[in-house]
């Protein structure tokens, strides 16, 4: 297995490392940081997809509200309004390094579909021709709902992966990895994992406020990655500045070796 010259890199950020930690909102530090490692990751000469959420976390404050709501609607409305939001703040950021966000919203049906998701891989491939483009993906979340309620990003970033023909897909989250023991984190993340059908009962139910996918959903879009022969790390996004040292195989992180 080999993390250290990886070229085709996908960075999947979830909602509960966009967010402040005790408000519902983005939080633009972390969103500076991010941005600073995908911009780094493309100085190294990797080239990157982001798939981000945080669509809904990001319409709360301009929908008035405190906290997410249940109801489907309320959940599609607030993504179209924070989809533009959260973009808005990436195209901002990336300016600084030079570079420009290119949105692409997509459903699962549509990476189902044969012709549509050829489509998607040629407008992506064609993005990247372009060295000052980052490709940023999330679900269309006012076409489909699914995606909101099952937490699928994680699931997505793990197709995008596999129909790009992705060297390592990196899930960034609020953990620092698939913790050992969720009940002690002073214990660490699990360094290394052959065979991730093992460690699902590693992971609880348990998630991020904001977060929909939970550890569950990033192993089983581990699993799907792995079978499709692209290497897997779940690390903390809340420590961006460590991503390009985990891309060359260091930081504190989880590993799992695609399936050759
Ligand atoms: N074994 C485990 N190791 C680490 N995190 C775990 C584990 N089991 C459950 N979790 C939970 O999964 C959460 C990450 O999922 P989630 O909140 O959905 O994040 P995201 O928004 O990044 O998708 C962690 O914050 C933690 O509460
Ligand atoms: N598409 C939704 C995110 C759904 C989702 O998978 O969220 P997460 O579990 O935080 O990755 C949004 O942008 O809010």
């Amino acid at each position: 297995m080999s993390f250290s010259a990886p070229k085709r890199i996908v960075l999947k950020f979830g909602t509960g490392i966009l967010t402040k930690v005790h408000a519902p909102e983005p939080d633009p530090v972390q969103l500076r940081k991010l941005m600073e490692a995908v911009a780094l990751l493309k100085a190294d000469g990797h080239s990157v997809v982001v798939v981000s959420s945080g669509a809904v976390a990001s319409g709360l404050k301009p929908i008035e509200l405190n906290e997410r709501p249940t109801d489907m609607t309320t959940l599609q409305a607030l993504a179209a309004v924070g989809q533009p939001h959260l973009m808005h703040a990436y195209e901002n950021l990336l300016r600084d390094h030079g570079l420009h966000v290119a949105q692409l919203l997509v459903t699962h049906e549509d990476l189902e579909n044969y012709d549509r998701a050829r489509r998607v891989k040629t407008t992506l491939e064609r993005l990247l021709e372009f060295p000052q483009i980052v490709p940023v993906i999330n679900e269309n979340d006012s076409v489909a709902i699914e995606e909101l309620r099952f937490g699928d990003n994680d699931k997505l970033s793990s197709r995008v992966a596999r129909l790009w023909g992705a060297d390592l897909l990196m899930l960034l989250t609020s953990a620092p990895g698939l913790l050992k023991d969720i009940n002690r984190p002073e214990d660490g993340p699990i360094s290394h994992v052959d065979d991730v059908d093992l460690v699902i009962h590693h992971a609880q139910e348990e998630k991020t406020k904001l977060g929909t996918g939970g550890m569950i959903s990033k192993l089983r879009a581990v699993q799907d990655a792995v079978n499709g022969g692209v290497d897997c790390i779940i690390a903390s996004g809340r420590h961006a500045e460590q991503i390009p040292a985990v891309v060359k195989g260091g930081g504190i992180c989880t590993r799992f070796a695609a399936r050759k």
